[in-house]
C-alpha cells in the first residue's frame, strides 16, 4: 500500500515532520506550501532532504483560486501557477493540487473551468507535470466531487486529474458511490481524513477537527472502499488539519496516522477482496473472549497493603510462581497476578509508577496471531527472558507504558497457571463475595492521547467505540469513552484527563503517565456481596446520604430499596436496557480503586453516578502538596 501523509498533520518544522514521518514507516509526504515557505532551506535542498530520509514527494499543495478567474485575475493566476512549476520542479515531484476556488471573484460555469484546466494542462505537460483537481467542502462553484469530475472528464487531459478528499465528500453526505465509476487513472491522489460528527461550519470543522481515520465518525471505510473498486492503486495520503496534533508529538501522531491507514486498508482488503490496492496481509482483528488476568507490580511492603484489600474483597490467594516472587489471587474466573520481583519489566515499571496494574492478559483465539496483527499495525512486541519451563507469553507495548499479554485455548498458554505456578494451599480464609469476572478495566489517560488509546485497541482488536461523554469531577472535567465487544468480554474504559485537579488528573501526574486507575469485577448479587464484604472487615466508599433522596426521588424507587442501598453505599443506575448497581473501595496507593457492579440487563457505565463517586473518593486523596508516605 502507498502510504503518505500530509506535512500540515503534524507539530514541529519541516525536518521535525520529515524525520517522524519517515520513521513512522511511510513512503510517501504531502509538501504543504506553508510548511515549505517557513522553513529556510531552498527548494533544492528541501527536495534533496525528503529523499535522503527515504520519502518522496507525493504531492505538493495548495493551489488556491484558480479556476474561473475573469481577466486581468486570470492571467495573473497563470502566472502564478508558472511559478509554482518552477517550485515544484526544484522539489523534485510532478504533482500539485489544485482545491475549487473560494474567491469571491470567481465565475462559476463548468464550461469555463473546463478552459482554464485545458490551458493549464497544456502548460503542465510542457514540463512533465500533473494537475489535479480537489472540490472543497466550502468552495464558490465547485464543492461535490461529482463536479469536479465533470470538470476534469471534458478537459480530458493526461495531465489533469481528480484529487478526492474524504473529508468533503462525506462532510457533504455526497453519495460515494459515484466514485466507483470514475476512471482510475483519472484519480491523482486520494487524500485521507475523519472527523467526529459535530453540527458546525464546514471550513471550521475541516480546519481544525479532522482526525485519523478509524479516530472519528465519518464513513471512511466506505469511501475507501468505493476508491478501491476504480481499481486506483495510488497513494493514500492522510491530509488532517487537527489543532491537538498540530501541537502533539510528531513521532506519536505518526505513528497513529500510519496505523490507521494499515488498519483502513485491512478493513478495505477484507470487503472488497478484488481490491487491487497493495494492503499488508495480516490476521483478523482479535476476538476477546474474557481478561485472563491483570497485574500488579509492587514493592513487598505495598504488595501486603494490597493483598489485605484483595482479602477484603473475597480473593484467595492460590498460586505461587514457581521460580519468581510473582503470586496469584483468585475469586470466580478473575485473576489477579501481585509481582514483587526486583528485575525484569515489573519492577522497572513499579520505580516509575509505584504499585500499579501495568500489564493485563486477554483471553483470545489466537494469541500469536494477535501479537502479528499487532506488530503489521505498527506495536512494540514485547519479550523477556523465559526461565527454564516458562513459557513465552505473547505480549505488546500498550500505548502508556503498560503491557498487555495474550493467551489462548489453541497452545499450552492456558495452562500458564498450572505451568509455571504451583498450589498455595493456606490462602487465607475469607468469605467469598461472588465476584465472578472483571466487568471493566478503567484506564486513565492523558486527554490528548485518547484517540491514540482508541485506535490502539479498535485497530487490534474486534471490539468499537461509544461516543464520548463527559464526567464532571468538582475539580473539572473528564472525558469518558469505551472501548468493548458486543458479547460485553471485553470492556475497556478510557478516561482523559485535561487537567491535574481532578481525581483522573492527579492519578497522572501522581503515577508519572497514563494507566489502569481503576478494576470493575462483576456480582451476580451485589447486597449478599456487599454482605460478605462487610463480614471481611472491608469498608465500602461512603456515599453521600443526599444521593439516595435524589435516587428515590429520580426513578421512583420503593423506600425499602433505597435503604438498603444507602446502608451498603451502593450506587443505582437505570435506563431502558436495565439497572445497574455499583459499589467502590476508597482509594489505593495514588488514586488507584476497586469497583463491584451487578448488571441486570444495563450496558453502559453508570455516568450519571460519576460525580458522586469522586467527590467520595476525593476525600482520600493526600493533600496536594504533602510527601508520599
Ligand atoms: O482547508 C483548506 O483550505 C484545504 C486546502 C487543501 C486541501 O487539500 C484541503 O482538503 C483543504
Ligand atoms: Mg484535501
Amino acid at each position: 500500500m502507498k502510504t503518505s501523509i500530509a506535512t500540515v498533520s503534524l507539530s514541529g518544522d519541516l525536518k521535525d515532520k520529515l524525520r517522524a514521518i519517515a520513521k513512522a514507516g511511510f513512503a510517501g509526504v504531502e509538501i504543504f506550501e506553508n510548511d515549505f515557505l517557513a522553513f529556510d532551506e531552498s527548494p533544492r535542498q528541501v527536495g534533496r532532504m525528503v529523499r535522503d530520509f527515504g520519502l518522496e514527494i507525493s504531492l505538493f499543495q495548495p493551489f488556491r483560486d484558480f479556476e474561473g478567474m475573469p481577466e486581468p485575475l486570470r492571467a495573473r493566476t497563470f502566472d502564478r501557477a508558472e511559478r509554482k512549476f518552477d517550485l515544484m520542479e526544484e522539489l523534485g515531484t510532478d504533482l500539485v493540487l489544485v482545491c475549487s476556488n473560494v474567491s469571491p471573484a470567481a465565475v462559476g460555469g463548468i464550461d469555463r473551468a473546463a478552459a482554464d484546466f485545458s490551458e493549464l494542462g497544456e502548460r503542465a505537460a510542457k514540463r512533465g507535470l500533473r494537475v489535479g483537481y480537489e472540490a472543497l467542502a466550502w468552495g464558490r462553484h465547485i464543492s461535490d466531487h461529482r463536479d469536479a469530475w465533470e470538470i476534469v472528464r471534458r478537459v480530458d487531459h493526461p495531465s489533469i486529474g481528480l484529487i478526492l478528499d474524504s473529508f468533503h465528500t462525506l462532510s457533504r453526505k455526497i453519495e460515494i458511490n459515484s466514485i466507483r465509476s470514475i476512471p482510475k487513472e483519472k484519480i491523482f491522489i486520494v487524500q485521507l481524513a475523519d472527523a467526529p460528527l459535530i453540527d458546525m461550519d464546514l471550513l471550521y470543522w475541516s480546519r481544525h477537527f479532522r482526525n485519523m481515520p478509524g479516530e472519528g465518525d465519518l464513513p471512511v471505510t466506505d469511501f475507501t472502499r468505493a476508491v478501491a473498486a476504480t481499481g486506483y492503486d495510488g497513494y493514500l495520503s492522510l491530509e488532517i488539519f487537527n489543532d491537538q496534533f498540530r501541537g502533539g508529538n510528531a513521532n506519536a501522531i505518526a505513528v497513529d496516522g500510519y496505523r490507521s491507514l494499515i488498519y483502513l486498508g485491512d478493513q478495505v482488503r477484507r470487503a472488497e477482496p478484488d481490491t487491487r490496492l497493495p494492503v499488508p496481509i495480516m490476521p483478523p482483528r482479535a476476538d476477546v473472549r474474557g481478561v485472563a488476568f491483570v497485574e500488579f507490580s509492587a514493592s513487598e511492603e505495598e504488595a501486603s497493603e494490597l493483598e489485605a484489600l484483595l482479602i477484603s474483597i473475597g480473593f484467595t490467594k492460590t498460586a505461587q510462581h514457581r521460580t519468581k516472587q510473582v503470586v496469584v489471587y483468585r475469586q470466580g474466573a478473575i485473576n489477579l497476578v501481585v509481582n514483587t520481583e526486583r528485575e525484569g519489566f515489573a519492577s522497572a515499571s513499579y520505580l516509575v509508577h509505584g504499585t500499579s496494574a501495568y500489564a493485563f492478559g486477554l483471553m483470545v483465539d489466537d494469541a500469536a496471531a494477535t501479537v502479528e496483527r499487532a506488530r503489521v499495525l505498527g506495536a512494540e512486541p514485547f519479550e523477556q527472558p523465559v526461565g527454564p519451563g516458562e513459557l513465552v507469553v505473547p505480549a505488546i507495548h500498550g500505548v502508556g507504558g503498560g503491557l498487555i499479554y495474550f493467551l489462548d485455548d489453541k497452545s499450552e498458554l492456558s495452562k500458564i497457571w498450572e505451568i509455571e505456578f504451583e498450589p498455595v494451599r493456606d490462602g487465607g480464609s475469607v468469605i467469598a463475595a461472588g465476584l465472578c469476572s472483571i466487568d471493566h478495566i478503567a484506564q486513565t489517560v492523558k486527554y490528548e492521547e485518547m484517540l491514540t488509546w482508541l485506535l490502539f485497541y479498535t485497530s487490534l482488536l474486534d471490539a468499537h467505540k461509544t461516543p464520548m461523554i463527559d464526567i464532571v469531577d468538582p475539580a473539572g472535567i473528564v472525558r469518558s469513552q469505551v472501548v468493548e465487544n458486543d458479547a460485553g468480554t471485553l470492556r475497556l474504559t478510557l478516561n482523559g484527563a485535561e487537567n491535574r485537579n481532578t481525581l483522573a488528573g492527579r492519578f497522572i501526574a501522581e503515577t508519572f503517565g497514563s494507566g489502569v486507575q481503576h478494576l470493575a469485577f462483576a456480582t451476580n448479587d451485589i447486597f449478599s456481596t456487599a454482605q460478605a464484604l462487610r463480614a471481611n472487615g472491608f469498608k465500602a466508599l461512603p456515599i453521600s446520604p443526599n444521593y439516595y433522596d435524589d435516587v428515590e426521588a429520580r426513578f421512583g424507587l420503593d423506600v425499602q430499596l433505597v435503604e438498603r442501598l444507602k446502608s451498603e453505599n451502593i450506587l443505582y443506575d437505570r435506563d431502558e436496557d436495565g439497572e445497574y448497581y455499583q459499589l467502590y473501595s476508597p482509594t489505593f496507593g495514588e488514586g488507584f480503586f476497586f469497583e463491584i457492579v451487578e448488571r441486570r440487563g444495563y450496558r453502559g457505565y453508570g455516568a450519571a453516578n460519576a460525580i458522586f463517586r469522586i467527590a467520595a473518593l476525593r476525600k482520600y486523596l493526600r493533600p496536594e502538596g504533602l510527601p508520599k508516605g
